[in-house]
């Protein structure tokens, strides 16, 4: 089996429902080590980028494996998370650009818009994310180099290869 994930979930109010839905079911999965939840709460109106660019920092530091972020559309969240350095974060709602946001941009932060898929759908699309692991030794590698070498202040993804 693969090694097991430490996990942050986050979400603004507009996500707070599929949030805590599906917390219980990382932590109820054997590809999960463990589950840390950096808000919001019930009763919490913190806006999304504050929760994006903690849980960010968390997978940043290395403190986590990867980030669930949800809000309205998934879209802030991502924007938000994406501000800390090293962090590749992506929406997606099908099970290919989920699959592919592993495999081909080893992205660690995967949202979700509550108001723009259901329940189902999000639980499903997640329990996949949980399997897929980037190769370091595939063709995508050298291309997410290009993305880390930007991040980090170098000039690799503005210059153009033949
Ligand atoms: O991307 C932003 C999110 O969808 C958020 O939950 C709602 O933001 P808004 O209230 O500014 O529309």
């Amino acid at each position: 089996m693969a090694d097991r994930l430490r996990i942050i979930v986050g979400s603004d109010d507009a996500g707070f429902e599929y949030k805590e839905a599906l917390k219980q079911d990382l932590a109820a999965s054997d590809l999960v080590e463990s589950v840390q939840d950096v808000g919001v709460d019930a009763e919490s109106r913190t806006a999304y980028p504050h929760v994006a660019v903690a849980a960010a920092e968390l997978v940043a530091s290395g403190a986590a494996d990867r980030a669930l972020l949800i809000c309205g559309t998934g879209l802030g969240v991502a924007i938000a998370a994406n501000k800390v350095p090293g962090i590749r974060a992506v929406t997606a709602h099908d099970s290919f650009s989920v699959e592919r946001s592993v495999l081909s941009n080893n992205a660690q932060v995967l949202t979700f818009g509550q108001r723009v898929i259901g329940l189902e759908l999000a639980r499903r699309l997640a329990r996949e994310w949980l399997t897929y692991r980037f190769d370091e030794d595939s063709a995508s590698a050298a291309k997410v180099r290009l993305i880390s070498d930007y991040d980090q202040g170098g000039s690799a993804a503005g210059s153009r290869a033949s």
